[in-house]
């Protein structure tokens, strides 16, 4: 498993070598020894806490979610399918400030996403069914939600295919400009 660093400051993409024979495939989806040396804290993979599981069919979006608070890191994959992840980086003092990368996690290259706290997230499933896993590093508290609005204008993110489903929450998400008189 290699580590490749992104556009935007301290998300890494995890890539892993997936092992290919007759049966199938076999891969490894995280390695804590390199993962832990990358970020140069001994044990922090040791401080994710809950790992979940969600399943969209294509077209659905989930996003533009963040947390309040000191935010949480999280490791998002995606098991079944292909979604088209974007993230946002909301941390005031981070030299990508208000950047946007978009990546493409399937379940081809197995790539691995890390996102340190303070980051907005969101993805679209892109094949019939998706399955996106991640792990986070504090327990999940609803209180702390955030959220832009996953077609906000000045976000302008492009969504790969339309947009079927979105949850209630979503649908009813705030503005970028509304979060940026918070985190500023
Ligand atoms: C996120 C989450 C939800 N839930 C519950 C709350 C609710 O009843 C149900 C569905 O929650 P949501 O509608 O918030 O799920 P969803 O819209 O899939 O939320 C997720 O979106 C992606 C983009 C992320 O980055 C995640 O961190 C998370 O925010 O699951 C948990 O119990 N634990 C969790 O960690």
């Amino acid at each position: 498993m290699r580590i490749e660093t992104t556009d935007l400051a301290d998300v890494v993409l995890l890539v892993p070598q997936p092992f290919r024979d007759d049966r199938g495939l076999f891969t490894r989806t995280f390695d804590a020894e390199i993962f832990d040396a990358h970020l140069g804290r001994p044990g922090a993979s040791a401080g994710f806490v809950q790992d979940s599981q969600s399943r969209s069919a294509q077209g659905v979006v989930r996003g533009m979610h963040g947390r309040s608070g000191r935010g949480e890191a999280k490791l998002v994959r995606c098991a079944r399918g292909a979604v088209y992840d974007v993230l946002v980086d909301i941390r005031a003092d981070s030299p990508t400030f208000g950047r946007k990368q978009g990546f493409r996690l399937d379940d081809t290259d197995f790539h691995h996403l890390y996102v340190p706290p303070g980051f907005l997230h969101g993805f679209q499933a892109l094949s019939d069914l998706a399955d996106v896993c991640y792990r986070i590093d504090r327990p999940h508290d609803p209180a702390e939600d955030i959220g832009v609005a996953y077609h906000d204008p000045d976000l302008a993110i492009v969504w790969p295919v339309p947009v079927t489903v979105v949850s209630s929450r979503d649908a009813a998400a705030g503005s970028w400009r509304e979060l940026l008189r918070h985190v500023r």
